[in-house]
């Protein structure tokens, strides 16, 4: 049958069909996560001036040759640099300042001596801190190499070097050094807008009691923490009523804030199919959606297509929990994270190959890809595969088992027997 897609076919069509969001300037908070669209040049020395790595003495190395616990140099203190200091005094021959942690290194001073090298200025035996007042004459008791204990100018970052490159992704220490830079925002692609909606009259939200024949909306919830999870920003509809029209109005309404649109439920063939019903045969103004079967279990029918004036790409997945669960990680999962511009071999799930644990051979159905349920452990000794067990049956409504799992297991299209002791690609759930 030609309208069986494949799960490789469906994906290589959905991520043809996605351009990167457009770069935006953001306050590098709202850029976390997010990733640079330009190189950032150091616009100042990093640090910006030669400053002092121990609370101390800024000294002259010449005037120490050879202080030592018998034969202590004795220099003039002339006063205090603190962190944030202004002015700084000259330091001349037989003098030195004291000096504390990130202060400026005055003129004059080639080097620092920690002030346990020292008697503090107290005229006593070595110093252990500087909270005393400063005395007239440090004793230092040690000398220091030239230029030991001062960090100098640029020694972090130099001036006009590249201190983080177009594509890198801004975690916590890469915006502490955008920040240390003085950059206050950053050109990066944005988060995907993502908003998801249940479909089915069946449906009742999380903390309501249910009336016969209800269940509760599960997947908006699930849907919407897997969109965060992949670095979205989720916005979650109340479910909607089986009716086309009202269907059509809501993702009307949403489409002026969605980057990305997921539906779940009323794909399939029943009688009240309503996000195939208000998506076939679209005004091609509002975009076109193709339903479509994938040669794949759970997950079989599938909806996708582009939306609105921005053509914001719109997944309609299946109703049954884990199908629209694994339909997510395989494909809508890889589509956000192109949207926000990561590249082609870094859009899906982590994979690794495991040997099959079961007491029995698992069944799966010919010529289509089956994605079992699993727990996997790496390999003790961190090489070769680890091992994969299932976590429940394949029926596509069976959350509780989903919920204890931590890996998809990937059967092969054509194999009908899964042995144990057999190798297998596993997807990591993170
Ligand atoms: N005659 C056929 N029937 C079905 C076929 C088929 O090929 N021929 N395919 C089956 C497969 S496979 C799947 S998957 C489902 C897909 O159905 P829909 O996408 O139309 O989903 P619904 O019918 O609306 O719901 C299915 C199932 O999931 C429950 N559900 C739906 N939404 C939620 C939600 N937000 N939270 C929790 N649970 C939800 C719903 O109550 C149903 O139990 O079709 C098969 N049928
Ligand atoms: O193929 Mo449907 O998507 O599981 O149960």
């Amino acid at each position: 049958m030609t309208d069986i897609w494949s799960v490789d076919e469906h994906l290589a069509d959905v991520l043809t069909a996605i351009r990167p969001l457009e770069p935006i300037e953001l306050p590098l908070l709202d850029a976390q996560g997010c990733l640079l669209t330009e190189d950032v040049t150091v616009p100042t020395a990093l640090p910006p001036f030669d400053n002092s790595s121990m609370d101390g003495y800024a000294v002259r190395v010449a005037d120490l040759d050879g202080a030592c616990d018998d034969y202590p140099a004795v220099l003039t203190v002339i006063g205090e640099v603190a962190a944030g200091s202004g002015t700084l005094p000259q330091v001349r021959p037989g003098q030195a300042a004291r000096i504390m942690t990130g202060a400026p290194l005055p003129p004059g001073a080639d080097a620092v001596v920690p002030v346990e090298w020292t008697d503090g200025g107290a005229g006593g035996g070595p110093a252990v801190d500087m909270t005393g007042p400063a005395g007239p004459e440090v004793r230092v008791h040690r000398a220091p190499a030239r230029g030991q204990f001062v960090r100098p100018r640029g020694s972090d970052a130099a001036l006009g070097t590249v201190a983080l490159t177009a594509g890198t992704r801004l975690g916590p220490p890469q915006l502490g050094l955008l920040a240390a830079l003085g950059r206050g925002t950053v050109p990066v692609r944005p988060r995907p807008r993502v908003v998801v909606l249940s479909t089915g009259s069946e449906l009742v939200p999380p903390g309501a009691s249910l009336g016969p024949g209800q269940i509760h909306d599960s997947n908006s919830f699930m849907l919407a923490a897997a969109a965060r999870d992949a670095g979205g920003f989720a916005h979650r509809v109340a479910a909607v009523a089986d009716d086309p029209g009202t269907l059509r109005a809501t993702l009307e309404d949403q489409l002026a804030s969605a980057d990305l649109l997921v539906t779940s439920g009323g794909v399939s063939v029943g009688a009240y199919d309503v996000v195939k019903e208000a998506l076939t045969d679209l005004d091609p103004e509002l975009g076109t959606v193709a339903f479509r079967r994938l040669a794949m279990q759970p997950g079989k029918p599938q909806g996708f297509g582009l939306l609105g004036r921005a053509r914001a790409p719109l997944f309609a997945l299946p109703g049954n929990p884990v199908s629209a669960y694994v339909s997510f990680e395989l494909f809508v999962r890889p589509a956000l994270r192109a949207l926000a511009g990561h590249p082609a071999d870094a859009l899906g799930r982590p994979r690794a190959t495991a040997r099959l644990v079961a007491d029995a051979p698992l069944r799966s159905p010919e010529g289509r890809r089956q994605y079992l349920r699993g727990a996997y452990e790496p390999p003790a000794d961190g090489t070769g595969p680890g091992t994969v067990r299932p976590v429940g049956r394949a029926d596509s409504h069976l959350v509780a088992a989903l919920a204890r799992a931590d890996a998809l297991i990937e059967i092969p299209e054509q194999v009908t027997e899964a042995a144990p002791g057999g190798e297998f690609a596993v997807v990591l759930l993170g």
